[in-house]
């Protein structure tokens, strides 16, 4: 298997979840969300490098709740403004030399094992590979103001041709590396955005629908009966395990 490195990006500020405090730190299941997501990583891909990015302010509150928990060995680094930023940081803090690399939210702690190898066997081929789900509600495009009476004209999209795009996105190093030494870009939402603006194109391999990312209140509500059932799941499958030894 290739040398890979993970950067897991939990440097904003999780505006639009609220809480005293970023949404990476909360709690989910009796445990850290961003501890999740990096033993989530750690058991998919053993022996990889792993680099947290933070909010700076964070780092110390970080060290000290993750010393509280079972959480995998991973070095932290302070992020940037935006998303993009963070990213930089954390290439920039790899030092195993990865041949793969992958980028993960610190914030999508569902993604199961057999999803993130799919991806970074994808991208070990085609050199940039993304998980991505078919969308399920209907689109609409907006175009222009509204007009006088609040009506904000707007045109169906042809929901066939969309995907929602997930992450862990993963990409050879060097395809990485040479897309991050664009200038940042408002479109840059994602990693294969800045890759493909480089001029790499990008594999879509299959997504989850599990594999939330938490932005609002409601997300935690939903992951949080995700959790409940797969540990309920478990326990039913140790229980039948145990009875035909
Ligand atoms: N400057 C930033 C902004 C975002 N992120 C990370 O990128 C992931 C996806 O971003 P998002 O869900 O938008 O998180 P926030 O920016 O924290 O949320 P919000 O926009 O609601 O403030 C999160 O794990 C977030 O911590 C980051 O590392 N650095
Ligand atoms: C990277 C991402 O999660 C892919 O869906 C998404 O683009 C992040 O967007 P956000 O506005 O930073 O949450």
């Amino acid at each position: 298997m290739e040398r890979t490195g993970i950067i897991i990006v939990a440097g904003g500020s999780g505006r639009r979840a609220g809480g005293a405090r970023p949404k990476q730190f909360a709690f989910l299941g009796g445990m850290p969300v961003l501890a999740r997501t990096i033993n989530n990583f750690a058991a998919a891909m053993p022996g990889a490098e792993i680099v947290a990015v933070l909010p700076e302010q964070h780092i110390e509150f970080w060290n000290n709740l993750a010393a509280r928990f079972d959480v995998a060995a991973h070095a932290v680094v302070a992020g940037g403004a935006e998303r993009f930023d963070s990213v930089k940081n954390g290439l920039a803090a790899l030092t195993t030399d990865p041949e793969l690399i992958a980028v993960q939210d610190g914030v999508r702690p569902l993604g199961t094992a057999a999803m993130i190898r799919r991806v970074a066997a994808a991208a070990a081929r085609h050199g940039a590979a993304i998980p991505v789900v078919e969308a399920v509600d209907s689109f609409r495009e907006t175009e222009g103001e509204p007009d006088a009476e609040g009506i904000v004209p707007s045109r169906i999209v042809d929901r066939r041709r969309l995907r929602i795009v997930q992450t862990p996105q993963f990409f050879r190093a060097d395809v990485l590396r040479r897309a991050y030494e664009a200038d940042y870009r408002t479109e840059f939402t994602d990693d294969a955005s800045v890759v493909e603006a480089a001029g790499h194109p990008v594999c879509l391999t299959e997504g989850e629908r599990e594999n939330l990312k938490l932005t609002t209140p409601e997300d935690f509500t939903i992951a949080e009966a995700l959790i409940a059932a797969r540990e309920e799941a478990e326990e039913e499958q140790a229980a039948t395990d145990a009875k035909h030894l």
